[in-house]
């Protein structure tokens, strides 16, 4: 169990006599693999400054204009924190007879980075954001606790499987086999249906190329997050565009995106047509079916193709 905790002086305090910024400053336990803070909070109003220099190695500043409570601070960072040592330091003017609330700035915890620290040693940088899309004036939050320490805790690789077919090639029933495999062996997964996933997060997009293009980007924009959560994401969508999906792929790590082709004919498909889709684009009630009057670009170097023809497909359980 995590330590409540508990204010005292931290280690840097009063050696420095500068008068000017009352200082809180966080330590949250060392971890094993990180070196910290020797197994103990301390959440403490210093009462001057602290440079990082003095303290376990720093990883986080924050500053900001609200009240603050350091322990509930502290708790926080306990949780989020809890295998190795962070520290955050909370300018505060004199005068004000409380610390303000802490607004996470800019961290630091990999060896050798360079310490945030301002002009004036108060241990605050100049925010640096960035243009994304749309978006202006975005910053990236990181964490301690990331892929490494999840795939640690998980004992497995995040990865990405995707599944690319045609409508009725296989694509659900190949995942829901490949998953139920996995399970059984301890593995984490999650199934990323492109059926399923146009009944919420995708309900907003149709079936025109623009949008198809728009479902696979954020199918795999997700993908990434459970690969980064560190499971077996099994991606089954039509996904029938090339450049998409290979843009997919392009936001993993080599090899942690591996491409699957349930190379079905099309006649295989339309035969099953377990939904009667085929059948209502065939009568020209459904525009722009895939394979019918819409194009599916073959994958041409995916990682693994599995074939099936008529009369000759493997179970889905041995395909998995
Ligand atoms: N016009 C058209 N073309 C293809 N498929 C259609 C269409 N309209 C509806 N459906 C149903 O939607 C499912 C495919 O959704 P996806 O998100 O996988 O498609 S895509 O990747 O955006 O192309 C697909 O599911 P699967 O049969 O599981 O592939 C169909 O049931
Ligand atoms: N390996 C297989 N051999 C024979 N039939 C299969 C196989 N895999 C799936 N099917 C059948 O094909 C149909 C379409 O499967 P489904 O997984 O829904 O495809 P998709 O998700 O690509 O549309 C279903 O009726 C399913 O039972």
């Amino acid at each position: 169990m995590l330590a409540k905790a508990v204010p005292r002086p931290c280690s840097g305090a009063g050696r420095h006599g500068a008068p000017a910024a009352r200082l809180w400053s966080v330590g949250v336990a060392g971890g094993p693999r990180r070196g910290g803070a020797g197994g103990r909070l301390v959440a403490a109003d210093a009462g001057e400054r602290m440079t990082g220099s003095e303290a376990v190695p720093v990883v986080a500043v924050a500053a900001g204009k609200q009240p603050v409570n350091g322990s509930a601070m502290a708790d926080k960072f306990l949780t989020m924190c809890n295998t190795w040592c962070i520290n955050i330091f909370v300018d505060v003017q004199s005068s004000k007879p409380t610390p303000p609330t802490w607004s996470l700035m800019e961290y630091e915890q990999q060896p050798g980075r360079k310490p945030c620290t301002d002009k004036n040693g108060l241990g605050i940088d100049k925010l640096v954001t960035s243009t994304v899309g749309k978006s202006t004036n975005v910053l990236w939050h990181d964490c301690p606790i990331g892929q490494f320490e999840r795939q640690e805790l998980l004992n497995q690789k995040g990865c990405v499987v995707w599944i690319t077919g045609l409508s009725g090639s296989g694509k659900s029933t190949l995942a829901c086999a490949l998953s139920r495999e996995l399970h059984s062996r301890g593995h984490l997964t999650y199934i990323l249906d492109g059926d399923n996933l146009r009944h919420g997060l995708n309900r907003d997009l149709c079936f025109e190329a623009k949008d198809r293009a728009e479902n696979i980007r954020r199918v795999g924009e997700v993908a990434k997050l459970f690969a980064d959560a560190g499971l077996i994401c099994i991606a089954s969508l039509i996904s029938p565009y090339r450049s998409e999906r290979s843009a997919c792929r392009k936001l993993l790590h080599n090899s942690t995106f591996i491409e699957v082709f349930l190379n079905v004919p099309l006649e295989v498909c339309e035969a099953r047509d377990p939904k009667g889709l085929y059948k209502l684009a065939r009568a020209g009630k459904i525009k722009g079916f895939t394979g019918i009057d819409d194009p599916y670009e073959a994958p041409s170097d995916c990682e693994i193709v599995i074939q099936c023809k008529a009369g000759d497909c493997a179970t889905p359980k041995s395909m998995a």
